[in-house]
């Protein structure tokens, strides 16, 4: 069956000039037709080609190459292995006034760039680092969003030649919807807080340099990221994923401390136009027994009732009673909400992540068919689930490590012999 999913996509190439850089660009987009369909600006990408000329590199890594101890071996926030990353700006302020200044140059291009196109005169860059990947150090980066920025930057400092795959867009969480963005010596892609990302160096060597912008200077001083509420409300699902985060977790950019209510609110909104990542935190929530009551109803009422899923997985549908296309039966279903009902809502946010190829969907769905949690207890389709979770490679994911250890348990007890 053709995949409902575009990935990345680039259109054709456009002359482009702003400020004192000509060069060209192209739009893409990672996502899928429903979300291109809804929403035409968001992880919307712009790939510009030769933003920092040859001279400009050379000189930046001239000046790096006197220094190695630029280049930071402290743990990284999101995979605790250290960053091998060097700051230059950071909040604003200047961190490394001669990197700063070899910088200085391309980061007004960029700027002038996001001013014009990203819909913000006064966005302004809030941090500069510049990142290495070397064989012996980082070789990846894990996928994620730039949760905070109004628009990021990324220059290749390398030629396309110095090593094997880079940078990478992806449409879901997953392997096989990743990307790999062609960039050579000097290009830049450009995204948003929306657009999941992440880098893979196989082999060779790799630096880049990171710009991330800020809408304005107040948002700036304040710590704040007021566009990620603003594309929520818009109806932009990555946007909602994030915007639930944030007030699951609290205290994250201007939203204020702890607030369940608010997280599973904006995680259903994301989960039901397909946020794959929503559908597993919400259905881990609900698992867990942190969400309940009316809650937990609105909830499910709010992620699974109110549009089916366009990416339904064939064969074995437990839960029809929630595909109801009536609101009224779904109020009514909403009210016998039931721990069997729960448990059930739980497997059908797990399938419809796991169908878009979430390793963690997958994992999770397999385990339910182990247990019998939400579905029919079937080792089968648990195997078949934790073998597509196990796939997308044990060094990738943890969840795909995870997979791999059920699946070496379901075989270890198989060859036991009957007592
Ligand atoms: O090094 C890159 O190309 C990307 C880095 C990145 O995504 C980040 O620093 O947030
Ligand atoms: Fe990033």
């Amino acid at each position: 069956a053709p995949s409902p999913l575009l990935f990345q996509q680039f259109g054709s190439t456009q002359p482009s000039s702003i400020g004192d850089w000509t060069g060209s660009e192209s739009l893409g987009i990672a996502g899928s037709e429903a979300h291109i369909a809804g929403l035409g600006g968001s992880r919307r990408l712009h790939l510009l080609t030769q933003l920092m000329s040859a001279e400009e590199r050379r000189a930046l890594l001239v000046d790096l190459d006197g220094r190695q101890a630029a280049f930071d071996t402290a743990l990284d926030t999101v995979d605790a292995q250290a960053t091998f990353m060097c700051r230059v700006v950071e909040g604003g302020e200047t961190m490394d006034g001669a990197l700063a200044a070899h910088v200085a140059p391309v980061c007004a291009r960029l700027q002038a760039f996001v001013q014009e196109r990203f819909g913000s005169a006064s966005a302004c860059v809030s941090d500069v680092l510049i990142r290495r990947y070397l064989p012996t150090e980082r070789r990846r980066l894990e996928a994620h969003f730039d949760v905070s920025s109004f628009a990021t930057a990324i220059v290749s400092l390398s030629a396309a030649s110095a090593y094997e795959g880079g940078l990478y867009v992806q449409a879901v969480p997953g392997v096989p919807s990743r990307r790999y963005v062609q960039l050579e010596a000097g290009d830049a892609l450009l995204h948003r807080f929306d657009t999941m990302h992440g880098v893979h160096v196989p082999s060779g060597e790799r630096l880049s340099l990171v710009v991330w912008f800020s809408e304005d200077e107040r948002a700036l001083r304040e710590g704040s990221a007021p566009w990620v509420q603003r594309e929520a409300e818009a109806g932009n699902p990555e946007a909602q994923f994030v915007l639930g985060g944030f007030h699951y977790r609290g205290d994250e950019f201007g939203y204020g401390p702890h607030d369940l209510t608010r997280a599973v609110r904006w995680l259903a909104a994301a989960a039901r136009q397909g946020n794959a990542l929503a559908q597993v935190h919400l259905g881990s929530m609900v698992q867990a027994g942190e969400v309940g009551g009316e809650l937990l109803a609105r909830a499910v009422r709010e992620a699974l009732y109110r549009a089916p899923s366009p990416l339904r997985s064939s064969g074995d549908d437990s839960l029809a009673l929630y595909r109801a296309p009536e609101e009224e039966a779904a109020e009514a279903a909403v009210k016998l909400l039931t721990p069997t009902a729960t448990a059930e809502a739980v497997a059908e946010l797990y399938r419809r992540a796991a169908v878009q190829g979430h390793p963690s969907g997958q994992l999770a769905l397999g385990r339910c068919y182990l247990s019998g949690e939400g579905v029919q207890r079937c080792n089968r389709r648990a195997t078949e689930w934790l073998e597509r979770a196990a796939a997308q490679g044990a060094d990738e994911n943890v969840a795909a490590a995870w997979a791999a250890d059920e699946l070496a348990a379901l075989t270890r007890d198989a060859d036991e012999p009957v007592k």
